[in-house]
């Protein structure tokens, strides 16, 4: 018998099906995303994962936010819902958690922590998220930071729905306890071994983004330097989100975020430099992006 551990990682080049629209399609067969995400003095993390997650074709997008900064990121694009949460000091509060659940019967995929804050009401409501949610659920920035907290208990209930962590380097040395320096020295190899311990697909960030389930990989060729700016990451979490909510499965959402997000940042570059790029300019881009595999 084949252990788990001895099955070799299989190498995808090849780019997913782009996901087919109806022609007589409406709002409710492309998913519902819902983006936790945001405090004060950090909304534009929201506002850029909640219009990326329009952009990547999801039927409704809803931008759960502390309630103080609502009315600035339901201003930011008339697109998206907005769900004021619970707050304490301009961050998620204790009663979030709830205002969440009742949220939930509606969404088809979850993402939690751009901009979210690290502090004890962020921790209780990722944990608890992370280990029962029964959809799937993007995990990224704050998120991320208040896992890497837990140590390595990363475990999950069984009815649990897919998990996909989208870490940045230093965001992955916090997870794995690694120095940033280790980590970018063997990505593949961090990025497989963490994502088979914990049954996770991992999307470590940076150029040539890896992507993988533990059992496939996939390195990915589009992007460019000017994307190292703030925000890039957010976008590219509404965007896995959208994805996701419409039902992709994980490995395939992942593989097809990152490339058009990296597409997205290579046509804006050409449009604005690698020193004129914003994240935002990724949203004006990524239809464009789109076009290119046919959509
Ligand atoms: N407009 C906004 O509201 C923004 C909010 N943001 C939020 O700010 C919070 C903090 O996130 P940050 O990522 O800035 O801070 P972190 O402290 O998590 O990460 C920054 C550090 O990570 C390391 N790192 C990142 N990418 C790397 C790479 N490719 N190679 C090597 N090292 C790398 C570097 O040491 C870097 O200084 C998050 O909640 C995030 O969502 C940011 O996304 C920026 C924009
Ligand atoms: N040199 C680069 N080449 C290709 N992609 C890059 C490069 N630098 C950054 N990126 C991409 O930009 C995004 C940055 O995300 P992240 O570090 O989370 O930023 P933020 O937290 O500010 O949103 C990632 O998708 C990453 O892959």
């Amino acid at each position: 018998m084949i252990m788990e551990q001895e099955q070799a990682v299989i190498c995808i080049t090849h780019l997913p099906i782009v996901p087919h629209r109806r022609d007589d399609g409406h709002k409710g067969d492309y998913g519902h995303a819902l983006i936790v995400a945001g405090q004060v003095g950090m909304s534009g993390a929201a506002c850029l994962a909640g219009k990326a997650a329009l952009r990547g074709g999801a039927g409704l997008v809803t931008v759960a936010t502390p309630i103080s900064i609502q009315p600035t990121i339901a201003a930011y694009e008339p697109s998206y819902l907005t769900l004021g949460l619970p707050e304490t000091h301009g961050a998620i509060g204790f009663g979030a958690l709830e205002a969440i659940h009742r949220a939930l019967h509606v969404a088809t995929a979850v993402a939690i922590g751009p901009g979210l804050g690290t502090a004890e009401p962020a921790r209780q409501i990722v944990r608890a998220l992370y280990r029962s949610l029964p959809i799937p659920m993007i995990i990224d920035a704050d998120g991320l930071n208040v896992l890497a907290a837990s140590g390595d208990d990363l475990t999950r209930d069984s009815g649990a729905g897919a998990r996909i962590m989208t870490p940045h380097p230093g965001e992955f040395a916090r997870l794995t306890g690694e120095t940033t320096a280790t980590i970018q020295a063997a990505r593949e190899k961090f990025a497989n071994e963490f994502a088979r311990r914990h049954g996770l697909t991992v999307v470590l960030k940076g150029k040539e983004t890896v992507v993988t389930d533990g059992y496939r990989m996939a390195i990915n060729t589009t992007g460019n330097s000017g994307m190292a700016t703030g925000g890039t990451g957010d976008v590219l979490t509404g965007l896995l989100t959208a994805l996701v909510a419409q039902k992709l499965p994980p490995f395939e959402a992942a593989q097809l975020a990152v490339w058009l997000h990296g597409r997205a940042g290579d046509i804006a570059a050409e449009k604005h430099s690698q020193p004129g790029l914003i994240a935002s300019d990724l949203l004006d881009y990524l239809g464009s992006a789109w076009l290119e595999i046919g959509a």
